[in-house]
């Protein structure tokens, strides 16, 4: 089927998140991981590439991101979506604001819009500003990030330093108005010449107008949300025939492997309630891990059975991940981590392991380069924007869920292993 919309995504984490959103419409989404080295085959109608680009080079990551719109636009793509996090992670270099810019050059689009709003999670924009439940993007727990930590909660403040153009901002009095107010206030600013539009959003109602007044534009770029309602639009006039719907699945056997490499707030509150429902559980340290390598974790895990949904996890308290990036680094402390739960995961797939849970949007990255997925088929959502995704891995059907760590309830572990469970 030719593609619709094209959508790059700058994790693994945010690729299934929107590959979800979308998959709630019904019509076929496809989650490829990176830019697949063969041309367009088999498509469909929404197409999600998912780049490991957050918080690399900004020449890297817009060099990817080219290669994801080349690939989509093969695919019959003409509306794309630069999918990034409800929280806006980025360094001060980027990577949202080049990538941003370099697909609206490369594709004639004058202008765009951002909106990380994602109101089921709690993400919301008023002024301009970026709220975490109650909390101010700045005062969250996510100013604490150990790869990106957020210490301004202005979008406007945030984004400026990342482009060439400037910035400005439709807000939610506009937003209430309607969709011909959105576009008025989209057409004056353009006028102004302003290229970047952050649109304020509170709920999900605010995101249905934003879509419905910003579908034609070549590019939208935001958090998940925003994507929701194009389907339905899309369908509405036409151009999205014929429904999917998810295929039949036969159960995968029990062994599973939880991971987690996120040390968000919410992964420590699932981390702690995991151990406590009696899993059996190992605890990395990085510092240990740089000295001594994987061995001992992959003992461990070697002793365990899998049956009882072992977590392996570096998640820790912000003094402690502040402590092993002092003495690593915070690019080499990050990286052991992840090596090692990728080792692990593919050890504990050769013992025959078939449902991951992952938590962490660079953790997943990592775990499912290693594991070798190239496509993954989106199933049901565990919590909003977290769907259980099926692939192939070594040869074997295996199921996964890669959770954003800020995502899903206290009990979301056992919550995505009772999901797989119903019928
Ligand atoms: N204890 C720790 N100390 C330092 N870095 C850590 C620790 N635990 C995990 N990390 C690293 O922190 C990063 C967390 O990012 P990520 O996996 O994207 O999680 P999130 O989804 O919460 O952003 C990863 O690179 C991970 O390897
Ligand atoms: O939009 C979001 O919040 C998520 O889809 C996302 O991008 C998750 O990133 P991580 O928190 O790094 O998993």
């Amino acid at each position: 089927m030719t593609t619709v919309l094209g959508c790059i995504a700058d994790d693994f984490t945010g690729a299934t998140d929107l590959a979800g959103l979308l998959a709630r419409s019904g019509f076929g989404v496809s989650l490829r991981i990176g830019v697949p080295p063969q041309p367009p085959g088999d498509t469909s109608a929404f197409e999600v590439i998912a780049l490991k680009i957050r918080t690399a080079p900004s020449d890297r990551a817009v060099a990817e991101a080219r290669a994801a719109r080349s690939w989509l636009e093969a695919a019959g793509a003409r509306r794309f979506f630069w999918k990034y996090c409800s929280t806006f992670d980025s360094t001060p270099e980027g990577n949202i604001g080049p990538v941003a810019e370099t697909l609206m050059a490369d594709l004639g689009a004058t202008q765009t819009i951002y909106c990380p709003a994602f109101p089921e999670n709690g993400r919301s924009i008023f002024m301009g500003n970026l709220f975490v439940g109650r909390q101010p993007l700045a005062e969250s727990p996510m100013k604490d990030h150990p790869l990106t930590p957020m210490r301004d909660s202005n979008l406007m403040r945030l984004l400026q330093p990342q482009v060439t153009g400037s910035v400005g901002l439709v807000d939610r009095l506009t937003v209430a108005r309607g969709v011909e107010a959105v576009r008025a206030a989209l057409g004056r600013l353009a006028a102004e010449g302003v290229a970047h539009v952050i649109v304020d959003a509170v709920a999900d109602a605010d995101l249905a107008v934003i879509a419905e007044a910003c579908r034609d534009m070549p590019l939208l770029t935001g958090g998940s949300a925003v994507a929701m309602p194009l389907p339905a639009l899309y369908a509405r006039e036409g151009v999205l025939l014929g429904e999917a719907g998810q295929p039949a699945r036969a159960a995968l056997p029990k062994a599973s492997l939880v991971l987690s490499g996120s040390c968000s707030a919410m992964t420590r509150a699932q981390v702690a309630a995991h151990l406590s429902s009696g899993r059996p559980g190992l605890r990395l340290d990085p510092v240990t891990v740089a000295d001594a390598g994987p061995g001992a974790a992959l003992s461990w895990l070697a002793a365990q059975d899998l049956n009882r949904a072992p977590i392996v996890y570096a998640t820790a308290e912000p003094d402690d991940v502040q402590a092993a990036q002092a003495a690593l680094g915070v690019a080499r402390a990050g990286e052991v981590i992840e090596a090692t739960l990728a080792a692990l995961a593919v050890a504990a797939r050769d013992r025959g392991a078939r449902r991951f849970v992952v938590a962490g949007g660079e953790t997943s990255g990592a775990v499912t380069k290693a594991l070798g997925v190239d496509r993954l088929d989106i199933g049901r959502e565990i919590a909003p924007g977290v769907p259980w995704c099926f692939c192939r891995s070594g040869g074997e059907e295996i199921a996964l869920a890669l959770k954003s760590g800020n995502f899903g309830a206290e009990r979301f572990f056992e919550d995505a292993f009772a999901k797989l469970e119903q019928p």
